[in-house]
C-alpha cells in the first residue's frame, strides 16, 4: 500500500520537465541487487520467422521455455508500426492539461494515466499510459477538440487494431496448434465471416520519458499480462526485460528492427493447462532517450468462460484452473494482482512444476 498519499499532482506530474527524480518516483537504489539483471541472455529470447516452415514448433518451444518470443515476417507493414509510434508520440507530447481531459476514471479502464497496477506499489512509475478499449473517437475528440489530428489518430488506431487482430489470431492458433489443439477444440475462437478473429482487445500506448536517475526509477513494474497473448511494438530503444521460467535474472529483449514481441498471457496459461506459463516482464528506463511502446492486449470475447482445453486434461494432467471469463479475471487481477492466477487454481502444482506466478524468491520490484 502507498507509504505516502499520492495525489493527482503526483500522478499527473509532467515527467518530461522534471530535472531530478522526486521521492514519489524513487524506488530502492540498486533495484536489482540480489536478483542480478540486464544484458542480453547468451541464449536470448527467440526470434521466429513466421515464413519458416518450422514456425509452429519453434513457437511452442518458446512458449514452454520463455513465455515470450519475437516475430519477423509477421505481415504488419513497417510503415504502420512507424505510424502508430508517431501517433503515440504526438499524443504524449500534448500539454498535461489536455491529456488530463481524457484521464481514465478512477474505476475505469480506458484513457490517460499512470499504470493501472500503480496501486500495488509504494512508488510511482516513470511512465504514462493511454489505454483504448473500444473506438478511439471519443478519446480523440477530448484530446484534439479543434483540429484534423483527431481524424488521423482514429484512422491509425483503427488500422493498427485491425492488423493486430489478424496477427493475434494467427499467433494464437500457432501456439495452440503446437499443443495439438485445433479450431474444433475451442468453439468461441473461430474466425468471423469478415476474416477477423473473434475476441476482444485493448490497445495500450506506453511512454517512458528520459529519466534523470534511471537506476532508481521503474518504468513499468514487473507483471504478467491478463491476456491470451500480447503483441508488443517497442521503439528502437531497449527497456523491456523478461524473467525466464525458473531464472533468477532479468533478460533484456533487444529491439529488433521490424520485429514484434509476443507475450504469453495469463489466459493462455489457463487454456494450455499450465503448459505455457505467462511471462513476468517489466520496463526499465534510461537517461537520454524517450522510449515508446504499443501493446495489443488480446483476449477472448469478454463473457466466454475460459478453462483449460479439455484435450489437454487427462489423468496425469488434471485440470489446473477453474473456468473464468475475461471480465471476471480482470476484476480478480485488479484485486489480487500477482496472486490472481493462483486464486483461480484448482489443484496443487504437479511435482517438478515451476509455478511461474510464485515469485516469492525473486525480487519483482
Ligand atoms: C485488458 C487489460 C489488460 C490490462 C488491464 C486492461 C487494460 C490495460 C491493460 C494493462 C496495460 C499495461 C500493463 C497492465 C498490467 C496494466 O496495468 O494495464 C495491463 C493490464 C493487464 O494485463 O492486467
Ligand atoms: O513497454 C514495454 O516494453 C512493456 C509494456 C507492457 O508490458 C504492457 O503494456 O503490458
Ligand atoms: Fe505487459
Amino acid at each position: 500500500m502507498p507509504s505516502i498519499a499520492l495525489t493527482d499532482a503526483h500522478k499527473f506530474l509532467d515527467l518530461n520537465s522534471v530535472k531530478e527524480l522526486p521521492d514519489t518516483h524513487a524506488w530502492t537504489s540498486q533495484l536489482d541487487s540480489g536478483g542480478g539483471c540486464d544484458g542480453p541472455d547468451p541464449e536470448g529470447v527467440p526470434v521466429i520467422d513466421l515464413n519458416d516452415g518450422a514456425a509452429q514448433e519453434l513457437i511452442g518451444y518458446a512458449c514452454k521455455t520463455w513465455g515470450v518470443f519475437q516475430v519477423v515476417n509477421h505481415g504488419v507493414p513497417i510503415n504502420l508500426l512507424d505510424e502508430i509510434e508517431q501517433t503515440g508520440r504526438s499524443l504524449f507530447s500534448l500539454p498535461m492539461h489536455q491529456k488530463m481531459k481524457a484521464a481514465r476514471a478512477a474505476d475505469g479502464v480506458s484513457g490517460y494515466g499512470v499504470a493501472r497496477i500503480s496501486s500495488f506499489f509504494p512508488k510511482l512509475m516513470w511512465s504514462e499510459g493511454f489505454t483504448i478499449t473500444a473506438s478511439p473517437a471519443d478519446h480523440a475528440r477530448l484530446l484534439w477538440p479543434h483540429d484534423h489530428r483527431h481524424n488521423q489518430f482514429c484512422n491509425t488506431v483503427d488500422e493498427y487494431q485491425k492488423a493486430m487482430n489478424k496477427l493475434a489470431g494467427r499467433l494464437m492458433w500457432l501456439m495452440l496448434g503446437s499443443l495439438g489443439v485445433s479450431s474444433d477444440d475451442v468453439k468461441w475462437a473461430s474466425l468471423k465471416e469478415d476474416g477477423t478473429q473473434e475476441g476482444c482487445a485493448a490497445l495500450q500506448l506506453n511512454s517512458y520519458p528520459a529519466c534523470p536517475d534511471p537506476d532508481r526509477a521503474m518504468g513499468l513494474a514487473a507483471h504478467t499480462d491478463s491476456t491470451i497473448l500480447t503483441v508488443l511494438h517497442q521503439s528502437n530503444t531497449s527497456g523491456l526485460q523478461v524473467l525466464r521460467e525458473g531464472a533468477r535474472r532479468w533478460t533484456t529483449v533487444p529491439p529488433h528492427p521490424g520485429a514484434l514481441v509476443v507475450h504469453v498471457g495469463d489466459l493462455m496459461h489457463i487454456l494450455s493447462n499450465g503448459s505455457y506459463p505467462s511471462v513476468l516482464h517489466r520496463a526499465v528506463v534510461n537517461r537520454t532517450r524517450h522510449r515508446l511502446s504499443v501493446a495489443y492486449l488480446y483476449g477472448p470475447p469478454t463473457n466466454v468462460k475460459i478453462s483449460p482445453i479439455s484435450k489437454l486434461v487427462d489423468h496425469s494432467h488434471p485440470q489446473m484452473y477453474r473456468p473464468i471469463t475475461w471480465t471476471e479475471y480482470l476484476g480478480t487481477k485488479a484485486k489480487h494482482f500477482d496472486k490472481a492466477l493462483t486464486s483461480v487454481r484448482l489443484c496443487a502444482p504437479r511435482t517438478g512444476f515451476v509455478d511461474s506466478n510464485d515469485h516469492s524468491s525473486v525480487r519483482v520490484g
